[in-house]
């Protein structure tokens, strides 16, 4: 399996094809972007840090079935043969990059960056695109747009704030994050939707108050500025990042339809919205999106999506 991470040489980017090649050597990873020397550069620190992570020296056999982490420009995309491509690629981060607003004021510059890499991704035949930029519901509108791909192709990456709920609930609940699970609808952003009517402990459903639901979610909102906040503007949340990716990518790529949580792709009557993104409940496999899932909401779950949605498509008007 071979997946191409357009902007592969950002600090995202470089650390999702480091995760995947940890997770899987047999993959050929190949980090486009239009700076090739750092793509050049991470990609070869990753390929000797696979002799570590494989606990080399290996036998022949074990040893011809890796695969390659290559780094090239974005001029070289017509030459790749990806069957998934991930996209990081970003305008640098402005100032405010710790600010909460940050991501909607990322896109116009990154709506450009959209413009160009659907340029380059003519060049290819159609495979699903995992789309990282921000912010990601109006990317990856802008890059389906553009393209003209089948809808089914289109995803946007937001599953951080699973692993972000489950934590603050299991704060609340005093267990361990790992027993909790929470799905998160909505926008990437403000707008997120925790679905807290099927929130869980284990098999136990899980009630909380009104003051705590706001709890979580301002705490899910709030935390990956806090993180960029003491790391430093430019550095955003790349572990929990890459290893939700790794995640998504790995289980369209194991040969099986999965679901592994709710995942932002453009919506045709889908919960009552059409021509935007948000994240949703999706079924996956190498093909992209297989299927949206249309649950049962609490009323208040269902008002805070449209108002996403609503976010959204207002910013999809001023492109
Ligand atoms: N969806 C999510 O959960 C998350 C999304 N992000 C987003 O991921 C994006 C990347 O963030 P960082 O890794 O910090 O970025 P970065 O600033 O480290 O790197 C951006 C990279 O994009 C490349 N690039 C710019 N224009 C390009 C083009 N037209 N074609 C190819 N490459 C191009 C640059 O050369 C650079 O290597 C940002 O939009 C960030 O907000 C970050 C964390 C989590
Ligand atoms: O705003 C950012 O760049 C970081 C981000 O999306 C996240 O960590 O969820």
């Amino acid at each position: 399996m071979h997946v191409a991470i357009i902007g592969g040489a950002s600090t995202i980017g470089s650390t999702v094809a480091y995760t995947l090649a940890t997770k899987d050597p047999t993959m050929d990873i190949s980090l486009v972007d239009k700076a090739p020397e750092p793509a050049w550069a991470h990609a070869m620190d990753i390929t000797h840090s696979k002799y570590h992570g494989t606990d080399a020296p290996v036998d022949e056999r074990t040893a011809a079935s890796y695969g390659t982490v290559t780094g090239v420009g974005t001029d070289e995309m017509s030459s790749i043969d990806p069957d998934l491509v991930v996209l990081t690629a970003a305008a640098p981060r402005p100032d405010d990059a710790a600010d909460r607003g940050v991501r909607k004021a990322e896109l116009e510059a990154n709506r450009a960056i959209a413009d160009d890499v659907a340029t380059q991704l003519q060049s290819i035949d159609p495979v699903p695109v995992v789309v990282l930029t921000n912010p990601i519901d109006r990317i990856t509108y802008r890059l389906w747009t553009q393209l003209g791909w089948p809808r089914e192709k289109f995803i946007g990456y937001s599953l951080s704030e699973t692993a972000r709920t489950a934590h603050a609930i299991a704060d609340l609940q005093g267990v361990h994050p790992s027993r909790v699970s929470c799905p998160v609808m909505g926008e990437h952003g403000e707008g997120i939707v925790p679905i807290f009517s099927r929130a869980r402990v284990g098999e136990a459903s899980v009630s909380l108050t009104p003051e705590q639901e706001s709890e979580v979610l301002e705490y899910v909102r709030d935390v990956p500025f806090e993180i960029a906040s003491k790391r430093g503007a430019g550095e955003t949340s790349r572990w929990v990042t890459s290893a939700g990716v790794a995640k998504v990518v790995r289980s369209m790529l194991s040969g099986e339809t999965t679901s592994p949580g709710c995942l932002s792709t453009p919506l045709s009557g889908e919960y009552g919205f059409d021509d935007g993104c948000l994240s949703v409940p999706v079924s996956v496999d190498s093909t992209g999106v297989t299927a949206i899932h249309e649950w049962e909401l609490a009323d208040t779950e269902y008002e805070r999506l449209v108002d996403a949605f609503e976010s959204v498509r207002t910013d999809l008007e001023t492109l």
